[in-house]
């Protein structure tokens, strides 16, 4: 079963075509990652396969037009965890993190034990529970980053989509962090669109990957094939030695 499908998807921003008809579908329980240089438009095409800004083309999340869906049961569907989510004054990120399981309660009822359980369970896999009750605004920019990701856990969708969801961290937290969610993939069965700009770590996590430019799908494939050395001479304007590694090929930029 396919969780997304898009096809011809067009976005345009303050009158300039930003992307310009890409075609994605991603299995369900897959990683696909997409890649490209700054500017390409991996952001915009996120954020518009997640419904947050309008687009042409159809977007379907396991089937469905996701103008068919109401906001919760988009919400409950689709986790989006953006690059810089907009965050409430003086939150605590405990209640942070119970946001994500707004869908679940009830209009004018509470959270529940399972809600409260489900925020719980998000912090302690993502190493955040001495943060709980310290306000959002006061943590450094990668906790941050483990924040944003545990309430997009915490919301238990079946879908993840993740803008540069490493960007800030460490290479002892990047590796956490995506060991973390791929072992929630094996067992939950998660879908993962990602965008990243690392290519290693991107190409050791993905199944397949897309490379954007200008707006454009301009190779998909495997990490091998689309971390080529002439797709990244040409695209990113870089010499690189590509080497084997054990899960996928290592990128090493080097001097021309
Ligand atoms: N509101 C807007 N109006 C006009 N152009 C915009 C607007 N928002 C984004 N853009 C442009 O769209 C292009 C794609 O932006 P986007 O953030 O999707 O790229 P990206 O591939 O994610 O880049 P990066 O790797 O730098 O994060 C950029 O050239 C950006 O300047």
């Amino acid at each position: 079963m396919t969780a997304i499908e898009v096809a011809g998807l067009t976005v345009r921003l303050g009158g300039t075509l930003i992307v310009d008809g890409v075609d994605l579908d991603v299995a369900e329980g897959e990683w696909v990652t997409v890649i490209g240089p700054n500017g390409a438009g991996k952001s915009t095409a996120l954020r518009a396969i997640a419904g947050l800004l309008p687009a042409g083309g159809t977007i379907r999340w396991h089937g469905r037009a996701i103008g068919e869906l109401k906001r919760r049961e988009r919400a409950r569907t689709v986790a989006v965890m953006l690059q810089s989510p907009v965050i409430p004054p003086a939150v605590r990120v405990f209640d942070y993190v119970l946001l994500g399981r707004t869908p679940y309660v009830p209009p004018l009822g509470r959270e529940s034990a399972a809600d409260l359980a489900a925020a719980d369970e998000a912090l302690a896999a993502l190493d955040l529970v001495p943060f709980a009750m310290r306000r959002l605004d006061t943590l450094s920019g990668g906790e941050r980053q483990r924040v944003f990701l545990a309430r997009a856990l915490a919301q238990g969708a079946g879908i993840l989509l993740l803008d540069e969801p490493t960007s800030a961290l460490d290479i002892g937290h990047q590796q956490e962090v995506l060991e973390l969610i791929d072992g929630l993939r094996a067992q939950r069965g998660l879908t993962v669109l990602a965008t990243m700009h690392d290519l290693t770590t991107a190409g050791e996590y993905a199944d397949r990957m897309v490379l954007l430019a200008g707006g454009r799908t301009v190779a998909a494939g495997t990490p091998a094939e689309v971390l080529t050395a002439g797709n990244l001479a040409t695209y990113y304007r870089v010499k690189v030695r590509i080497v084997p590694g054990d899960h996928g090929p290592l990128v090493v930029a080097v001097r021309g």
